[in-house]
């Protein structure tokens, strides 16, 4: 039986890292007896090891709740620009929610930017005043502060502590009361909204929905409204956090079902699910379909991992639709794939979860966005336009008319003591002002800026130069004609394919110049000189050089006596294993990687 309408609660918490979001939920959990003490060991709400690790929700999970005679769904948002679409549809399946601000701390960046995105969903928000245990809460100061910096009213707001478990039950009480209960028409079409789906062994491809109107049911046969596709519903069920199976979800509930779907890849984040012999008029709006935005290419570092490679990366793709991958061959690097990320993070997650669950060592080489580009002459196939996703693939420059990058709007907030440096980070990736508004000390800066100049470290930049307070979020508005070159590295003279990128022939110097210093610290010496070199087309615009090895030196390595030198041998054979040749120079893998952050270059 599905939840009257008027019993129901939706709502997601929004909270710095580290303010208490996870330890509150476990509370909440706990008090309307979820799990037992024994379970609660465990933080139930991030489950993946990285998302602990890094702090970082990645995947939204959900919890039903009984309290008082109602049913409360608490949704766990992922917290990263990279996801932001997701957030958006966790975001759209609630009508409140919490604000957990921490007593000690006050209102922090992250917090503003999420909080922003929940005033537009029209969210009822609570602010909840965390860890009034500590003897530095000033939950007075930090009140004033949400009043100020947000506009949020704070009378309602509930002080707590999530460790010590005070507040809780005032929490939710508040919920009830105060957040509004979902509307929605039983007797209409099944109109549902997938909000998120995720790979599980045992389940299949698990979809959580937020249903809207109409009953979604075991047994039925529904409708993807934009994949086209139907399935037949065979689970419907919700988490406490652990699995119930149910009959059905009625308008309003949030819960998952499992339709023998055999890849995330068929299941969009945002599409609308309906009954297949009675559809809905309409799709629930703001469907969006999310490409992958930065492409690298992913090489083993031990050519014999390719196949373990090709296993793991498939393995991943099961439960990450959002991230693509195909074969690539490279002449440095052998044989690796070419892959698709949604930014930055979500790149650096993947290259991390291959590296530690799945124990491969990798090469990662220049991210890039796709260009498109316009040839004099159309090719052999008679093709005049081609999407590059791979710098080492660019036409001869006499070939190429025009090349196209794709651009963004970057909404940036930030306080104002920080604007300066920020306006400045912006002007240095080629952006052009929009508009710059002033709210209570705070600006909100729109930017038009080359996706190409954000990929690289802007986030992190915006982040360090204001102290962590800059928020940042940011959508594609096409691509535009620019004056783009390949930027060559070469050691030895040798080109290396993995770190040639494409530049604007503006920051071209300034980025070559960065990269070949940073080469310079990054690659051993050798017995010879190794020249580094940035290069455009034949013209060096960068040059570094790594002197030769002393003779001294090496006469001193290699002439103690012979444990020493065993152990050296041994040393120097681990290390091989990190390096890659290019003609007669090794490189250390992680070069690769500390070369492409490009860090503090201005
Ligand atoms: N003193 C005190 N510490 C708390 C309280 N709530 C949470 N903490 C501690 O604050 C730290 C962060 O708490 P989490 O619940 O992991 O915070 P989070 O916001 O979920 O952080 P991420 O999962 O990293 O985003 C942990 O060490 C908690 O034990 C509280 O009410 N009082």
């Amino acid at each position: 039986m599905a939840t009257e309408l008027s019993k129901i609660r939706n709502f997601s918490i929004i909270a710095h890292i580290d303010h208490g979001k996870s330890t509150l939920a476990d509370r909440l959990i706990q008090r309307t007896g979820g799990l037992s003490d024994r379970e609660m060991s465990a933080q139930v709400l991030d489950n993946m090891e990285i998302e602990k690790e890094r702090g970082i929700t990645i995947k939204a999970q959900t919890v039903r709740l009984e309290w008082k005679g109602h049913v409360l769904n608490l949704m766990d948002t992922p917290g990263h620009v990279d996801f932001a679409y997701e957030v958006s549809r966790s975001l759209a399946a609630c009508e409140g929610a919490l604000l957990v601000v921490d007593a000690a701390q006050g209102v922090e960046a992250q917090t503003l930017a999420n909080v922003y995105q929940s005033i537009e969903h029209d969210h009822e928000i609570i602010p909840v005043i965390n860890k009034i245990d500590l003897p530095a809460a000033e939950p007075e100061r930090v009140k004033a502060e949400i009043e100020d910096l947000i506009g949020l009213d704070t009378s309602h707001a509930v002080l707590a502590s999530a460790k010590a478990g005070i507040g809780i039950e005032e929490i939710l009480d508040t919920v009830v009361e105060r957040i509004p209960a979902p509307k929605g028409d039983a007797d209409a079409p099944l109109k549902a909204m997938l909000v998120d789906s995720w790979y599980d062994p045992y389940l299949g491809v698990v979809i959580l929905v937020r249903v809207i109107d109409g009953t979604l049911k075991k047994g039925q046969q529904i409708k993807f409204m934009n994949a086209g596709t139907t399935h037949l519903v065979d689970r419907v069920g919700c988490f406490r956090p652990k699995i119930e199976q149910l009959t059905d979800l009625g308008p309003g509930e949030i819960g998952f079902i499992t339709a023998q779907i055999k890849e995330v890849a068929q299941t969009a984040v945002g599409d609308t699910i309906t009954d297949a012999k009675r559809p809905a008029a309409e799709a629930v709006p703001g469907f969006k379909e999310v490409q992958p935005v930065v492409f690298c290419g992913l090489f083993p570092v031990d050519a014999n991992d390719f196949e373990k490679l090709r296993e793991s990366i498939s393995k991943l793709r099961l439960n990450d639709a959002s991230f693509s991958f195909e074969m690539e061959t490279s002449a440095a690097l052998g044989f690796g794939f070419r892959c698709g990320f949604l930014g930055l993070l979500h790149l650096e997650i993947i290259q991390e979860r291959l590296t530690r669950e799945y124990d491969l060592d990798l090469i990662t080489t220049a991210p890039s966005v796709v260009y498109e580009i316009e040839l004099t002459h159309p090719d052999p196939a008679g093709v005049t336009k081609i999407d590059l996703h791979n710098p080492a693939d660019m036409p001869d420059p006499n070939k190429i008319a025009s090349i196209s990058e794709p651009w963004i709007e970057a909404t940036i907030y930030v306080p104002d003591e920080y604007l300066g440096s920020i306006l400045k980070l912006c002007q240095d990736r080629r952006g052009i002002q929009k508009n710059l508004t002033y709210v209570s000390g705070r600006a909100q800066a729109t930017y038009e800026l080359p996706l190409n100049e954000v990929v690289f470290d802007f986030y992190d930049r915006l982040k360090s130069l204001s102290k962590g307070y800059a928020s940042f979020d940011y959508e594609q508005i096409g691509y535009r004609e620019g004056d783009l070159v390949k930027m060559s590295i070469l050691v030895n003279e040798e080109p290396v394919d993995a770190l040639s990128m494409i530049v604007h022939r503006g920051t071209a110097e300034v980025r070559g110049r960065g990269m070949v210093e940073r080469l310079k610290e990054l690659i051993p010496r050798h017995m010879f000189k190794i020249p580094i070199q940035a290069a455009i087309g034949g013209k060096v615009i960068a040059r570094e050089t790594i002197s030769a090895m002393r003779k001294d030196v090496t006469a001193k390595c290699y002439g103690g006596d012979a444990t020493r030198k065993r152990k050296l041998l041994e040393k120097q054979k681990k290390g091989k294993a990190k390096m890659r040749e290019y003609g007669s120079v090794s490189i250390p893998q992680e070069a690769f990687i500390a070369a492409l952050r490009m860090g503090d270059e201005q």
